[in-house]
């Protein structure tokens, strides 16, 4: 009761309260001060209480929301982490989900993307997804294709250097549609380049498939391919040194090891030669044209039967008889290329002499004696490279030679046999040529 009337005593006008606060201290002991405080009106008491409270609920909204953001970038990561373990152990690769193409769209109407819908496959930023262009969007990056954008002609059509609208620099490549061939090598490269994703195979950026047109669109190599280097023409001088060149020998292994055991589905590039190899501008080599490559999905008893494609002097005795394709046609054409690379020499030259006009035939003997093997070497290599070095280059180009495929060694042998040897090179070359010579520009 004493503290309703003191309520009630609180509750009244500040005058009254404080007439009993004095008469208090009159007739009673003197209470703690405390104790006034402690008894407040109810519209205080709720001045308080509704603070604290709303306080706690957004406190515990915060909260919720906190839980609730956690929970699912732990299922993002998850999900993550389960497309990467199916996806190929190599960290830079990635093999996309497979797709259709739409070939008989009709003009200027772009036709669906290559990517699914499943977000899981689509590839890290890095790489880009391959984009659909009109023809006309194509007419206006090469400036109607002008003959002053050719930068290249190939077997299936000629290569325009052009701009695309963000400002990217590309290679486009107008393809004849005359034979089935054509159009079976633009379906080929569309299918697997949209799915395949190295730092050592070139970047298909999109395509264009109308009803009278096939063009695909690449990233833009700045130095060219390797046979213009390697074997440059009207008698100019080869100035690329000894350090680019083992440089270049690894890339391309890694390029053929991706294509072989860590894409998804093994392909064979089965048209692997110098002119196929593209120099970006740090003369970082990248493997390109795949019109004649064959998914493992083909393979029959490990081969695939097979037309016989590819580039005479590139191809293994036996697939040129048989037809017979596998993965060790590709370790053939590599050893080739690892030959060029060495010896400066193409891989028929029918102007040498007898006895010298295939590469192969000519080098098999010799590289297993150390003394020929330094009278082999291209001769504007000298004072280059550490003997050790060239032997051991020598003996993993023929081991790749061998006429009998099942002693030739796999692509991940050759680049774990050529890792040390350019790990010891210097970091960074200052220059990719002999002398303190630079490129000539693509085109
Ligand atoms: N991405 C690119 N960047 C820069 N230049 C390129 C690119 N792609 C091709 N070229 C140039 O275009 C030329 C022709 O290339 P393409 O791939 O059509 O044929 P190829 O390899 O010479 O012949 P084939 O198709 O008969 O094997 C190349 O030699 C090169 O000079």
């Amino acid at each position: 009761m004493e503290t309703n009337s003191s309520t009630v005593a609180a509750a009244g006008p500040p005058g009254v309260s404080a007439k009993n606060h004095t008469h208090n201290h009159h007739h009673s002991p003197p209470q703690p001060h405390k104790h006034h405080h402690d008894i407040l009106p109810s519209t205080s008491v709720l001045t308080i209480i509704i603070p604290i409270i709303i306080v706690i609920l957004l406190l515990l909204i915060f909260l919720i929301i906190v839980m609730l953001r956690r929970l699912k970038s732990a299922k993002n990561n998850d999900s993550i982490k389960r497309s990467n373990r199916n996806s190929i152990s190599n960290r830079y690769c990635m093999f996309i989900a497979h797709s259709t193409l739409n070939i008989n769209a009709s003009p200027d109407v772009k036709v669906g993307c290559l990517y699914g819908g499943n977000s899981n496959h689509i590839p890290p930023n890095k790489f880009r997804v391959v984009q659909v262009f009109t023809y006309k969007e194509l007419e206006v990056a090469t400036d109607r294709f002008s003959e002053s954008n050719v930068i290249g002609n190939g077997g299936f059509g000629v290569v325009y250097r052009g701009v695309l609208s963000d400002g990217t620099v590309a290679a486009i490549k107008m393809l004849q549609r005359e034979g089935k061939q054509g159009e079976r090598a633009f379906r080929i490269e569309v299918d697997l380049l949209s799915r395949l994703h190295s730092p050592y195979i070139v970047e298909l950026l999109g395509y264009c498939a109308d009803l009278h047109h096939r063009l695909l669109i690449f990233e833009y190599m700045p130095n060219g391919t390797l046979q213009r280097h390697l074997h440059p023409s009207h008698n100019q001088p080869r100035l690329l040194n000894w350090e680019t060149r083992l440089r270049i020998a690894l890339d391309c292994a890694k390029a053929l090891e991706f294509l072989h055991e860590h894409a998804i589905t093994p392909v064979i590039h089965s048209n692997f030669k110098c002119s196929n190899i593209l120099l970006d501008q740090n003369f970082k080599a990248r493997v390109s044209n795949f019109g004649f490559a064959k998914a493992g999905s083909d393979k029959i008893n490990g081969q695939i039967s097979t037309h016989v494609l590819g580039t005479t002097g590139y191809l293994e005795p036996k697939y040129a008889s048989a037809g017979k394709l596998t993965s060790k046609s590709d370790v053939y054409s590599y050893g080739v290329v690892l030959l060029e690379l060495l010896t400066g020499r193409v891989p028929v030259d029918t102007k040498r002499p007898p006895g010298e006009h295939v590469l192969v035939s000519w080098a098999l003997p010799r590289l297993t004696n150390r003394e020929e093997i330094v009278e082999m070497v291209d001769p504007v290599l000298q004072g280059q490279y550490s003997k050790k070095d060239l032997i051991q280059i020598a003996a993993i180009a023929a081991m790749c030679v061998q006429p009998e495929a099942d002693y030739r060694p796999l692509m991940t042998d050759v680049v774990q046999s050529l890792i040390p040897l350019v790990k010891n090179l210097p970091r960074c070359p200052s220059n990719s040529f002999r002398s303190n010579q630079t490129a000539s520009p693509s085109h």
